[in-house]
């Protein structure tokens, strides 16, 4: 397995999307959550995982994961959202009323310790490539208590805790 760096990535999805190769948006969007979901239901059988907390970004990373939840609804799982940034595009728009439609629920931040002790498999779709640290609210909450759970957390941006984690240490350093 390889796995690519952010500038590797950004100019794959440039290539994907250019003129040569003809891909749009959705359709890449589509894919990666169907993927996601995909490998929950390898990794995680529904029969003893099917809650599964899904934490959505403001970004494109964020569209992955609505459009993994409604997969994951499809394939009989109960999903839950935690969407914190009401959705800014008819993109994800569209990608939340799909989820609507099948009754996933929302959760709020507050809600959020205590959901996360009736989850089995958390899905981090908070960000992608367009991460820039220092983590901003109401993200720093979000991801503190996903930095403290033993819950497994699966991502398709499989370094982001790791970035997280490494962003704050550098920002709490910069600003002691
Ligand atoms: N072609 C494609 O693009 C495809 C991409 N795909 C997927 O999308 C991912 C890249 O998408 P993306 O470029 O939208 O970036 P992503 O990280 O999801 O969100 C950026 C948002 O986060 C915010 N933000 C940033 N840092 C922050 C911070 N520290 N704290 C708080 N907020 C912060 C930032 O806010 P801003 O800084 O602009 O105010 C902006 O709103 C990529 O990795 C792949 O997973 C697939 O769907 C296939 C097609």
């Amino acid at each position: 397995m390889s796995i690519l760096n952010q500038r590797d990535a950004i100019k794959l999805d440039i290539d994907l999307m250019s003129d040569k190769c003809g891909f749009v948006l959705e359709q890449l969007m589509e894919l990666a959550g169907f993927s996601v979901a995909q490998a929950i239901s390898k990794v995680y059988p529904k029969e003893s995982n099917s809650n599964i907390l899904l934490c959505i970004g403001p970004g494109n990373n964020g569209g992955d994961g609505l459009v993994a939840a409604r997969h994951l609804s499809h394939f009989g799982y109960k999903p839950k959202l935690m969407y914190p940034k009401p959705p800014k595009s008819q993109v994800f728009r569209n990608l939340l009323q799909q989820c609507s439609q099948l009754d996933i629920p929302i959760v709020e931040i507050l809600d959020l310790e205590k959901c996360l002790k009736d989850t089995n498999v958390v899905v981090d779709a908070l960000f992608g490539f367009g991460f820039k640290s220092p983590v901003r609210e109401p993200f720093v909450q979000i991801l503190d208590l996903l930095a403290k759970t033993s819950i497994p957390i699966a991502s398709s941006n499989p370094s982001l805790i790791l970035t997280y984690l490494i962003s704050t240490i550098l920002y709490a350093i910069s600003v002691t």
